[in-house]
């Protein structure tokens, strides 16, 4: 962001950015360590925030097990969402509805994924993807193509992928290597495949009142979710996403005015970005930029949904590395009501929602509730 100063706020005065495809990712990270964890409301129908008094009232009965000290009640402390926790939640659900299906009807879903390149982050998100895909009984369809395939080639797996009835959702990874054209590939997945929700239809039904798409994009749906699950109330309250992007930032405010938010979109020519932003209820940052939003640019009790996963140096990291967020943590979660950390916020929900979405495409091709 052009006007916003990054300075690092980790507690490794040397930690650097680093850049992501080098680096495989891993899930060890000492920012988490000193995280209070609040374990999952089983509803969503029931506010998680609505004081901390009654949080402690509702402690025994609401969750499932609550480790909140009697250190919370003294010093402002934000709850986790603890994304990790409500994604594998999510799965369980899924598998029900699929075993459910199968027995039903003998389908089972199928998705699709296209890797094109050697990218270590993209590899590593794909096999995740396919992880996720067995353990909730999913078929999974997997095309590798080098860094220098043409264009057509995509295009011809998109093809027999669109063809192939037992596949129900297609997606393309995403970034693509720089000789390919984005928007072309994306506009060739068949809209009633497309589970990343990125086909111009899909984004236009979603920006329209009235008009519903057929897919939402899985990131930005996945916020939405950790905030309806721990009953964070979205109505009239002054929303801030920070980032513009196809995949996150835009189709995020689009959900988030949907919701009937008051939505403000921060970007890189933004004048006082930090103004707008202490003004939030509710701020969802998808920058990829390492610690940028301060505990300073915070208004007291604002709910945060960090969804940047930035590597920065970090030696004590067996790896040589630790992931961090947007949102300076150890500064916002001493301001904010809730908070995402990172790794284990955010990241796990965009693969939960991969699979819902895969899930009610091949629903609603076979006319299935
Ligand atoms: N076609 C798409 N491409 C990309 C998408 C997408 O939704 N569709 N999103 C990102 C990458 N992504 C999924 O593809 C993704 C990113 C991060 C995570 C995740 O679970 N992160 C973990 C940390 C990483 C780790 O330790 O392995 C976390 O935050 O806890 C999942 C999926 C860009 N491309």
């Amino acid at each position: 962001m052009a006007s916003m100063i990054f300075s690092d706020c980790s507690s490794s005065a040397t930690a650097r950015l680093l850049p992501l495809r080098c680096h495989k990712l891993h899930r060890s990270c000492s920012v988490l360590s000193f995280c209070r964890r609040v374990s999952l409301p089983l509803t969503s129908t029931r506010p998680l925030l609505p004081s901390l008094s009654s949080l402690q009232a509702h402690v025994s009965s609401t969750f499932v097990s609550v480790s909140v000290t009697a250190k919370m009640a003294t010093e402002s402390s934000a709850i986790v969402i603890d994304g990790k926790s409500v994604a594998k939640q999510i799965r369980e659900e899924i598998a029900v509805e699929i075993a459910r299906m199968r027995e039903a009807t003998g389908i089972v879903p199928g998705l699709a994924v296209i890797l094109v390149g050697d990218r270590k982050d993209s590899a590593t998100y794909v096999r995740n993807k396919k992880k996720a895909c067995d353990g909730v009984g999913i078929n999974s369809f997997e095309v590798n193509l080098p860094g220098d395939t043409t264009e057509q080639e995509v295009l011809n797996s998109i093809t027999k992928f669109n063809e192939d009835p037992s596949v129900h959702g297609i997606l393309v990874q995403l970034p693509l290597p720089k000789h390919m054209n984005e928007e072309k590939i994306l506009n060739a997945v068949g809209i009633e495949k497309d589970v990343d929700g990125f086909h111009p239809l899909n984004i236009g039904r979603l920006a329209m009142r009235g008009r519903e798409p057929l897919f939402v994009p899985c990131t930005p749906k996945g916020c939405i979710e950790l905030l309806h699950r721990y009953g964070i109330q979205i109505k009239g309250k002054k929303a801030v996403v920070i980032g513009r992007s196809n995949i996150v930032g835009m189709p995020a405010a689009l959900l988030l005015q949907r919701e009937d938010a008051t939505v403000t979109i921060v970007h890189s020519r933004t004048n006082n970005p930090e103004d707008i932003i202490r003004d939030a209820d509710i701020i969802i940052s998808a920058v990829g930029q390492a610690n940028m939003v301060r505990g300073s640019w915070i208004k007291p009790g604002a709910v945060i949904i960090d969804v940047g996963i930035n590597p920065v140096e970090d030696p004590e990291s067996p790896r040589g590395y630790r992931l961090v967020g947007d949102v300076c943590y150890e500064e916002v979660v001493k301001v904010a009501s809730a908070v995402t950390p990172v790794p284990g916020g955010v990241g796990p929900m965009t693969i939960a929602m991969l699979l819902s979405n895969t899930l009610s495409s091949a629903k609603r091709m076979h006319n299935f509730n």
